[in-house]
């Protein structure tokens, strides 16, 4: 179906036709080639700091090409670090591979990916709100989390229990449990990557400050697969979705920092 941006046309690789700044100068993902990051001494003397809160998701949707767990950002907010400004949570969604595949993640590190990639996204509170700053150099910031297999995250499971009520586009349910998502940060969440980028699905706009987690979150196999139980519209009729991440584009003329050394 002409709606589904990752199987329709030539996926992807097509997206420039209508939205030229694919082939921009700081697009999204990359591939972060461990030997030619930085280490900037000033991301360690100005820590990041993450705050989340238990009562700030409000709702589950299906958008489509993923899930989202939204938030009215309360009690939520990113600062320090890259960040100039404060950045309030909105929500946070994610992206993932097919059955038995290696792939699934949107960045990868030194050409590897993950099975899976969480993204939690802030607006700069420099901005009114989502829409006025989702557009600016300086207005988002997302922090990526890698899913790796592992022991089971019991936290992410309360969220995925809810998938079933989210069959098709558009659907959407109220979370009515309290959902901290700093559950979902991996226990060090002090060493990370950092650069300027852009959102990973059309407009494509250059308005994100990357920040991915160097320590991935260890999720079970039967988790990963439960992301392939939401369903999407492809050509060829509704079917499981999965495959709905941005392979990574060229760095050009971007260094990645690295918050450790
Ligand atoms: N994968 S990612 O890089 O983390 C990413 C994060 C957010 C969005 C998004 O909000 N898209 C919809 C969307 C827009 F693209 C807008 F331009 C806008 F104004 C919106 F309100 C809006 F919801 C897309 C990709
Ligand atoms: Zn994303």
């Amino acid at each position: 179906k002409r709606g589904n941006i990752y199987l329709s046309g030539a996926g992807p690789s097509a997206w420039h036709e209508e939205y030229p700044v694919a082939k921009g100068k700081r697009q999204s993902p990359v591939d972060i080639n461990t030997n030619k990051t930085k280490f900037d001494p000033k991301l360690a003397a100005d820590p990041l700091t993450i705050r989340f809160s238990d009562s700030c998701c409000q709702s589950i949707v299906n958008t489509g090409i993923s899930f989202q767990v939204t938030s009215n950002g309360a009690g939520c907010e990113l600062s320090g670090g890259p960040l100039d400004s404060t950045y309030q949570f909105a929500q946070f969604h994610a992206h993932w591979g097919a059955y038995l595949k290696t792939t699934g993640s949107e960045h990868t590190v030194d050409g590897v990916s993950y099975p899976a990639e969480l993204h939690l996204v802030h607006w700069n509170t420099k901005y009114d709100d989502f829409k006025d700053a989702v557009d600016k150099p300086d207005g988002l910031a997302v922090i990526a989390v890698f899913f790796k297999r592992g022991k089971e995250h019991p936290g992410f499971g309360k969220i995925q229990d809810l998938f079933s009520k989210i069959p098709a586009k558009g659907a959407k349910v109220n979370i009515d449990f309290e959902f901290n998502p700093g559950l979902l940060m991996p226990p060090d969440s002090e060493n990370y990557w950092t650069y300027l980028g852009s959102l990973t699905t059309p407009p494509l706009y250059e308005s994100v400050t990357w920040i991915v987690m160097k320590e991935p979150l260890e999720v079970s196999v039967e988790q990963i697969a439960i992301l392939r139980t939401l369903l999407w519209e492809t050509p060829n009729g509704v079917s499981q979705m999965y495959n709905n991440f941005r392979p990574p584009v060229p760095l050009r003329d971007r260094v990645i920092r690295a918050s450790f050394g």
